[in-house]
């Protein structure tokens, strides 16, 4: 464990961050460490605004017959309010949302809703969580409870495919104008993150090929927790 001086010469210890919890180890290397345990998995589909984020977590949710969470409903209205007039939200507009939406997945998973017939082991959630801490927020679901394991599927796109996709989108707060913005605030998950919990999809591609692509990731790592 990390030590730290303080006033008078003693160290103390720095307890582990979520992140750090979450693996010192690839992902593989977790997954094979941990092969005769089954988790429960939530499937964070992130990225900025238009990045297909909504449809493609539909699609894996159906795919996987477990349920789905809309990031967007989690807001409160001044949020909404904001976006919708063009005004990008702050670190502080969003941390209880943030919150919110980790709470409400790991509700998702808890024995008590699961059904009768069925087990939930696993959910999944759209939140753009374009930065780092937004992303520790929700990986602390994982540091609370060893049963649990939080996965990022960053879809990335370059900022004139997502122009395009939310100027084409009807009916949603978030108008193009937003997509400078989201691109300024975006911490891409770095090499570090996408060797612990992130994984990447291209979502340059065609949206069935997308969908199947996310798909095809998280079964890949499901197959590792058999
Ligand atoms: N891979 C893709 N190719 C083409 N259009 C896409 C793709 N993914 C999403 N779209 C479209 O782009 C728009 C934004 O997608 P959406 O899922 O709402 O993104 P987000 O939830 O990340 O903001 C929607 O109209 C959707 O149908
Ligand atoms: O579908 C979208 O266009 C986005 O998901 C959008 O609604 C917004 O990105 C987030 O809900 C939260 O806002 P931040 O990305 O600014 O945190």
């Amino acid at each position: 464990m990390t030590m730290v001086s303080v006033t008078g010469g003693h160290t103390l210890p720095i307890p582990p961050s979520p992140m750090d919890y979450a693996s010192t180890a690839s992902v593989k290397q977790i997954h094979g460490a941990l092969a005769a345990h089954h988790h429960r998995h939530m499937w964070i589909i992130t990225g900025p605004a238009g990045c297909g984020k909504s449809t493609v977590a539909q699609y894996v949710a159906k795919e996987l017959s477990i349920p789905y969470i809309e990031g967007d409903d989690y807001h409160s209205d001044s949020n909404k309010q904001k976006m919708s007039q063009g005004s990008p939200l702050t670190d502080i507009d969003r941390w209880d949302w943030l919150i919110t939406l980790r709470e409400a997945a790991v509700a998702r998973l808890s024995p008590s809703k699961r059904s009768a017939n069925k087990r939930h082991d696993g959910v999944v959630v759209t939140c753009s969580a374009l930065k780092r801490k937004y992303r520790d927020v929700i990986r602390i679901a994982a540091y609370n409870d060893h049963d649990v394991m939080v996965h990022f599927i960053y879809l990335r796109a370059d900022a004139d495919v997502l122009l395009a996709r939310v100027t084409g989108r009807k009916g949603h707060y978030m108008k193009s104008a937003m997509v400078r913005s989201q691109m300024e605030a975006l911490e891409e998950p770095d090499a570090t993150e996408q060797g612990r919990d992130v994984l990447e999809v291209d979502c340059g591609a065609s949206l069935t090929q997308v969908q199947q692509e996310a798909v095809r990731t998280v079964r890949e790592v499901l197959a590792d927790d058999q």
